[in-house]
């Protein structure tokens, strides 16, 4: 059996299924590059029927992506097969991941198909997925509550049809390891024709085993793990890439086995997926989280000048954290800010990277260290990602701020389409006040539903960083911003929301058209 294992991505698809992770397309193409650089064997791209938004992301990431293969996920229909192969046939190495539910639950409450019919269904589609592509993945939904015996007809019914890959997914995080292994090698021992396909993982986080189970099926033979970068996903999240490749290369004398991941790049594109989607991740996250080889306790610290292998299994090197001896500031120049921004992910052409220094000098004259934290920051500002259609030219608060008080807010907003707009409002505080004139000025009227401010980096200079969410018409908007100011910080990240908001129905609007 190969001791290669392949990684599977499917952060632009059920990665994105996360509340707040959506991406746009050019923030998906992004990503992609990035996902092929880092070695992942197969990008699942997306749902290619869910919307022409989805299936140009698809097709977009089909046209780019070389040395990965592009895969688009579809339900048991023929019209999503359909669109999923034709987003996926520019691609360079092309599949079709059809899918369908095996439990007795999910096929009597969900899809009211009796069991026949879902295997009628597997060898129509499958067969029709196949008729369009030869690398065709079979993904039995819901596989760790199906009973076996099912399971293994659905499974030979798929092989049958031609599918090369075949995939069990926990689909809920139910799976315990032990019994998700022991599943795989029941499945490879007694499903007839098991030794001609590969046998693949999908597990989500529920109970937090999202990992743990996905190394339990390769130690069963499974040789494909489904995952995400930083774990997102439906729910609780999938399995997280970089923990899976840093736990098979770390204790390979155990697994024996290899991914083609360049792990390296692992940190720089979890930050890039950071700032891409606005989603944080936990300091204390294994790999990535900004801990991760972070040594606190004196006895710790002992230990690690003596020899860094008494605390730490890995190096930052490793999966690139940067561990750099270069402190940024008024004098640095561009060569090392150049260094910098790669390491932690963000390839600049050299317009933004001119933009960069220039917000990095400005920056530096009211700071003494420009820590990675801002540098994110001044990334996202610079790196030519769409801003507007609203900017913010004026920010002015007065009157009184706290018990009794009712400050007010005046700001002034320039429209892309030449709109000059001013507006004052009164507030409980003065958060409160800015929003509230923001609203009055763009008629963007929503609940907020998070808004958190916090201190980027240390020191009396240190820059805020201000989030915000709106809930809008069935979806999730964040807008993230930072400054000095923690208020301005505030008004920019409400505004970037006002603006993501007005761009994604300027989109629609397009798509209805055509
Ligand atoms: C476990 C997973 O992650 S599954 C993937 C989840 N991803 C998504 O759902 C992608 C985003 N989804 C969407 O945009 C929409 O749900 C669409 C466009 C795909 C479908 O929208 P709608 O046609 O309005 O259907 P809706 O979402 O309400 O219901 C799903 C339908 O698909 C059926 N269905 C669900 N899974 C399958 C399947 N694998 N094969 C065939 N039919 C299926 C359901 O039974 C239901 O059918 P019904 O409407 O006849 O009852
Ligand atoms: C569509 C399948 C692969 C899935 O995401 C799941 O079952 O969790
Ligand atoms: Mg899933």
């Amino acid at each position: 059996m190969s001791d290669h294992v392949r990684i599977f991505d499917t952060t632009l698809r059920d990665g994105e299924q996360s509340p707040g992770c959506s991406m746009t397309t050019p923030q998906k193409l992004l990503l992609a590059q990035q996902l092929a650089d880092l070695g992942v064997d197969i990008i699942e791209a997306g749902f290619a029927a869910a919307s022409p938004d989805d299936f140009n992301a698809v097709k977009s990431i089909a046209k780019l992506v070389r040395g990965s293969t592009v895969a688009a996920l579809a339900r048991c229909q023929r019209e999503d097969i359909e669109r999923a192969a034709a987003a996926v046939e520019p691609a360079e190495k092309s599949r079709i991941h059809v899918f369908i539910a095996t439990s007795d639950l999910h096929m009597e409450h969900k899809l009211r198909m009796r069991r026949e019919e879902v295997l009628e269904s597997i060898a129509t589609h499958v067969a029709l997925a196949r008729s369009y592509c030869a690398d065709v993945e079979f993904s039995a939904e819901d596989g760790s509550r199906s009973d076996r015996q099912f399971l293994a007809r659905a499974l030979e019914v798929a092989i049958d049809a031609g599918a090369t890959t075949l995939n069990i997914p926990d689909t809920v995080g139910y799976a315990v390891p032990a019994e998700y292994g022991e599943l795989f090698a029941w499945l490879r021992a007694n499903v007839r024709g098991a030794d001609q396909v590969v046998f693949s993982s999908h597990c989500h986080d529920d109970l937090g085993l999202a990992v743990a189970n996905s190394l339990a099926a390769v130690e069963n033979g499974a040789r494909q793990i489904e995952c995400t970068i930083n774990g997102i996903g439906e729910r609780a999240g999938n399995a997280a890439m970089e923990e899976i490749v840093m736990a098979l290369r770390t204790r390979k004398p155990y697994y024996g086995l290899e991914t083609r991941i360049n792990t390296p790049r692992l940190y720089a594109v979890s930050r890039q997926l950071v700032s891409l989607t606005g989603s944080q991740i936990a300091r204390n996250k294994a790999i990535v989280g900004e801990n991760a080889f972070a040594h606190e306790s004196g006895i710790h610290q002992h230990g690690m000048l003596r020899n860094r292998a008494t605390y730490e299994i890995m190096s930052p090197e490793d999966v690139g954290v940067p561990r750099s001896s270069l402190v940024l500031g008024k004098h640095s120049g561009r060569a090392a800010l150049a260094d910098r921004f790669k390491a932690l992910g963000h390839s600049l052409d050299e317009e933004a990277l001119n933009r960069a220094f220039a917000a990095f000098k400005a920056l530096a004259d009211r700071k003494k260290e420009v820590f990675d934290a801002d540098l994110e920051a001044i990334a996202l500002g610079s790196s030519g990602e769409e801003t507007g259609p609203w900017c913010l030219t004026r920010l002015q608060i007065a009157g009184r701020i706290g018990q009794g008080g009712n400050p007010e807010a005046l700001i002034e907003l320039e429209h892309a389409d030449g709109r000059k707009l001013r507006q004052a409002a009164l507030g409980d505080g003065p958060v409160h006040a800015m929003f509230s004139a923001i609203e009055f000025a763009t008629g963007f009227h929503y609940g907020l539903k998070d808004y958190q401010v916090r201190s980027l980096s240390v020191g009396e200079d240190a820059q805020g960083e201000a989030r915000v969410t709106v809930h809008a018409d069935g979806r999730d908007y964040h807008g993230r911003a930072v400054s000095t100011d923690v208020l301005e910080a505030s008004a920019l990240a409400y505004l970037e929301v006002v603006n993501r908001f007005e761009r994604r129905r300027a989109l629609v609007a397009q798509s209805e058209a055509a």
